[in-house]
């Protein structure tokens, strides 16, 4: 795929987009998480970068939404849908989700959607969605006790690139290699021509280390596991909730996840454990070691009466001969008895095994001294010894656990994505459900639905009226001030932006035509200025001249300018939009006028009133088709009427001012 040839990929995203193994499958099903691995790519700018792509590959000129009122309409019922996702990833996944006219694109999206609608929202499955995220690269690794090394200038660079973590070093012979064997614990060298040599230190000879990264370095994969742990887990618990079926097992990636702590350090090994404890508490454990020893020679000496010899003495006098060699003579074996005091103190301590006896045993011994002292060299002889044993054990496991991990860095993409796409289909399903929808029918032409609810409304949803509609062909819907003419509007809009979105709809039936525009004007805010006005008359002349096949619904067009002259240009559009074979709804409190001046036999619907109770409308809420509604100024003046009628019978013909008010009111009556 031409990467650059989708709208808005320039030369730098695509060459970002290149660097990802599956992009255009990515691209394809908008999966703007790997996507939005691509280097330099943030999950929003994945989500525009999909679009785009689904666009080109559908056809789609993103022409749908052809006015503001059409765009925040689908900004708001796509905002409904994102407040039902869990995850950011399924927010960002369901901006890829938009009204088409491509009827190739619409049946994808309801191929995915007849899936979603099978899912069950269960709370447990959202409850474990939480914690499930996209999963991400650790943070930059360094591994400083192990090297690469090659002879090769061009092998370095490639060196250097595969393996960020390791330091990369030029060597020119053995010698070289030797040399740095000395600086790191292990050298891997690179070239073929080092088989065999034999020199001190752990080097190995790998030229393949470039196709089992993970055997060099399994840090990354610790540190992989490591970064994502809680990702993983939530993924697991959400697979375990929902009963999907798992890309790996559960069991295993608990199991390895166990064996790595948070900052890709190998957990729960007791060797390992032992070896690191000992080699940190080393000094420490000299330290008290001698100490018991001293206390005991101190407490040792303190209680013996010491017998000395008068040429002992004189030779301790006059030669300045040493205690020590009293010591030797008088207390050597409680000074033997001290020694082993500390011998056995540095053991358990440490918790030393039988191999590592030999090299504790010389940490104290040799001549009697008071106080007892340790061999400093014996101590870092030891030291040094942990830590080999330390690093080989790490090594074994790390390679080991790498191992493991390894068989399972694949199927943990899987199994995140899996959990992922599960939010996006459970939002959806969550919509559907919520809003009491059904798939919609693409067929025959305009639009009909049955007990249409719209989420949009500023009451909640529950006390919506369930609004009946069809239309085909131009039509004036009228009605009662604040009847639900607006309502009714958006409530088509939704409808058809949610339909030719792919998805399910707010009612309880319906039928489309699919459309290739929506052009929706809202209501204006009071009468125009001239050049206001004239650039109204602008977009409709565009709209009337322009291509067939679009739905129009315009919102009281005729408070753009004084009534008369509105009614005129009115007609004036509906004819041209009739000529066109277009479906419109224009809502008007001008329908009567309006329907003079057309020259065809223009449709009128009407949102009635029912009546007034208590003073308040009762209305309708579904139009009634082939029917101009009364005004609300109508049934005002009929109410007033049918009173002073009351009152005037009531008085029996001995009241004139009652009779004269069922007259004024009467004749009003008759301007209806
Ligand atoms: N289907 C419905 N169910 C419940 N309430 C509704 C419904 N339709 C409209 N309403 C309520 O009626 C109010 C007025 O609706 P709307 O603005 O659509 O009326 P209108 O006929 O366009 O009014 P106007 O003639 O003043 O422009 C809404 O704000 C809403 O509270």
């Amino acid at each position: 795929m031409e990467f650059e040839a989708i709208p808005g990929v320039g030369e730098k995203t695509a060459a970002s987009l290149a660097e990802l193994d599956d992009a255009e499958r990515a691209l394809r099903d908008g999966d703007v998480a790997t996507l939005s691995r691509a280097p330099g790519i943030t999950e929003g700018r994945a989500a525009a970068i999909a679009r785009a792509a689904i666009r080109a590959e559908h056809g789609d000129d993103g022409d749908f939404l052809a006015t503001d009122r059409a765009r925040e309409l689908y900004r708001d019922v796509l905002a409904l849908l994102k407040e039902r996702a869990v995850t950011d990833y399924a927010e960002k996944r369901l901006e890829t989700l938009f009204p088409t006219a491509s009827k190739s694109r619409i049946e994808e999206v309801r191929t995915f959607v007849e899936a979603a609608l099978d899912r069950t929202p269960d709370p447990a499955v959202l409850d474990a969605l939480g914690d499930v995220e996209a999963l991400r690269a650790p943070p930059n690794l360094r591994v400083r006790e192990r090297c690469l090394a090659t002879v090769d200038a061009e092998r370095y660079a490639e060196a250097k690139a595969t393996f960020p973590e390791l330091s990369v070093e030029i060597v020119e012979d053995a010698h070289d290699l030797a040399e740095l064997a000395r600086s790191y614990s292990t050298v891997v060298a690179l070239d073929e021509a080092f088989a065999g040599v034999d020199v001190d230190g752990d080097v190995r000879v790998r030229p393949d280390a470039a196709e089992h990264p993970e055997e060099i370095v399994p840090e990354r994969l610790l540190a992989f596991f490591a970064e994502n742990r809680e990702r993983l887990l939530a993924a697991i618990a959400v697979h375990e909730a929902a009963t999907l079926d798992p890309a790996c097992s559960p069991a295993d990636l608990r199991d390895a996840l166990e064996r790595v702590d948070e900052n890709g350090e190998l957990v729960g090994d007791a060797e390992l454990d032992r070896l690191t404890a000992a080699v940190d508490d080393l000094d420490a454990a000299v330290s008290t070691a001698e100490s018991a020893a001293n206390d005991h020679l101190r407490k040792a000496i303190s209680e013996q009466d010491v017998t000395i010899q008068g040429q002992d003495f004189l030779s301790l006098v006059e030669q300045g001969a040493r205690v020590d060699s009293l010591l030797s003579r008088e207390l050597a074996d409680e000074y033997d008895t001290a020694v082993e005091t500390a011998r056995g103190h540095l053991a358990e301590t440490l918790s030393l095994e039988e191999s590592e006896y030999d090299l504790a045993e010389r940490v104290f011994g040799g001549d009697p001294t008071f106080p007892v002292d340790h061999n400093e060299e014996a101590v870092s002889r030891l030291r040094t010894e942990l830590k080999a044993g330390r690093d080989r054990r790490a090594a074994t496991l790390k390679a080991d656990l790498a191992a493991d991990l390894g068989a399972l860095r694949e199927p943990v993409e899987t199994l995140v994505a899996d959990a992922l796409e599960l939010d996006v289909e459970l939002a959806v399903s969550r919509f559907s459900r919520d809003f009491d929808c059904v798939l919609p029918e693409f067929s025959g032409s305009g639009f009909e639905f049955e007990a249409g609810r719209s989420p949009l409304l500023d009451v909640s949803f529950d006390e919506v009226d369930p609004v009946d509609y069809g239309v085909s062909g131009v039509t004036l819907l009228s009605g009662v001030n604040s009847g639900g003419k607006t309502s009714t509007l958006d409530l088509v809009a939704v409808v058809v932006i949610l339909g030719q979105m792919g998805l399910p709809v707010p009612a309880e039936r319906a039928r489309l035509e699919r459309v290739s525009e929506l052009h929706y004007y809202a209501k204006s805010q009071g009468t125009l200025d001239a050049g206001a006005f004239e650039s109204t008359l602008r977009d409709f002349a565009t709209l009337t001249t322009g291509a067939s096949g679009r739905l129009v619904l315009v919102d009281e067009l005729e408070s753009i300018t004084e009534p008369g002259a509105s009614a005129r240009i009115i007609a004036g559009i509906l004819e041209a939009l009739h000529e066109q074979g277009t479906t419109g709804v224009f809502v008007s409190h001008l329908a009567d006028e309006i329907r003079e001046t057309t020259d065809f036999d223009v449709a009128v619907d009407g949102i009635e009133a029912v009546g007034l109770v208590d003073g308040e409308l009762r209305v309708n809420r579904s139009p009634v088709k082939g029917h101009l509604a009364r005004s609300t100024p109508e049934l005002i003046v009929e109410k007033l009427a049918g009173e002073a009628r009351d009152d005037a019978e009531r008085a029996n013909g001995s009241g004139d001012e009652a009779a004269s008010r069922r007259g004024f009111y009467a004749r009003l009556l008759e301007k209806f």
